[in-house]
């Protein structure tokens, strides 16, 4: 949630595009639920935009092999553990057209990833893995995030610290084994309904 707002801030004519499509659609007073989501495809495309960039779990969990196997014209050897670089992916622009920008348009009815998914058989998007070991909550987690900024974005103005202009906003990324912001994200509230 924390880089889906930086993002937003960030690059503010999406902020704008996801109030557009809010307030085309919903009155201003209007408590956003989770039915109200299939209603928000930009909003949508926007959380899979922001996991596609800073994937919380940016190298899976471990995997070890069960047995010798070449991959790729590489052997692993049978008990090394292996670990899928799913934040270097995500960002690999020869599965990505742009890599680096913040681009939800990407996701929708005429972009160039439309079909991607999170259910873990495209693998140049693996937010939440795939295969067996995938992550047994993301209906859940989907929804929640989705639910969680589109209510922030529809509920408040957001404005950065004063004379911080959205370019000057980092985005630098303390590393481990989950994928947090080296600084945690100054914003100021204001309430619209
Ligand atoms: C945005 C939120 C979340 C993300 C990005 C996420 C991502 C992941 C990833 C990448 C894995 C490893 C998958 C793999 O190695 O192939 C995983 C495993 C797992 N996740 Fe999540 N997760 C999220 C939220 C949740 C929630 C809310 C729950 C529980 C309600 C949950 C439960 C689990 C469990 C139980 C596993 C281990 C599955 C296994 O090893 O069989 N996750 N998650």
């Amino acid at each position: 949630m924390e880089w889906a707002l930086a993002e937003l801030l960030k690059n503010p004519e999406t902020m704008t595009a996801a109030r557009r499509e809010f307030d085309d659609k919903f009155p201003k007073c209007h408590v956003i639920k989770e039915s109200d989501l299939a209603y928000l495809p930009y909003l949508c495309a926007c959380v899979k935009e922001t996991l596609r960039l800073h994937p919380p779990a940016p190298l899976l969990l471990p995997r070890r092999a069960a047995t010798d196997c070449h991959v790729m014209g590489y052997t692993v050897p049978k008990a090394a553990h292996v670990f899928v670089n799913v934040w270097a992916i995500g960002r690999d622009p020869r599965y990505w057209e742009d890599a680096l920008s913040f681009k939800p348009e990407r996701f929708l009815v005429g972009g160039s990833e439309r079909d991607v998914d999170y259910k873990g058989s495209h693998f140049e998007f693996l937010p939440f893995g795939s295969g067996r070991r995938i992550c047994s909550g993301l209906p859940m987690a989907v929804r929640k995030v989705q639910l969680a900024v589109a209510t922030l974005v529809h509920g408040f103005d957001w404005s950065l610290p004063a004379g911080m202009a959205a370019e000057e906003l980092e985005m630098d990324e303390r590393y481990g084994v989950t994928l947090m912001k080296l600084n945690p994200l100054v914003v100021i509230p204001t309430p619209r309904v």
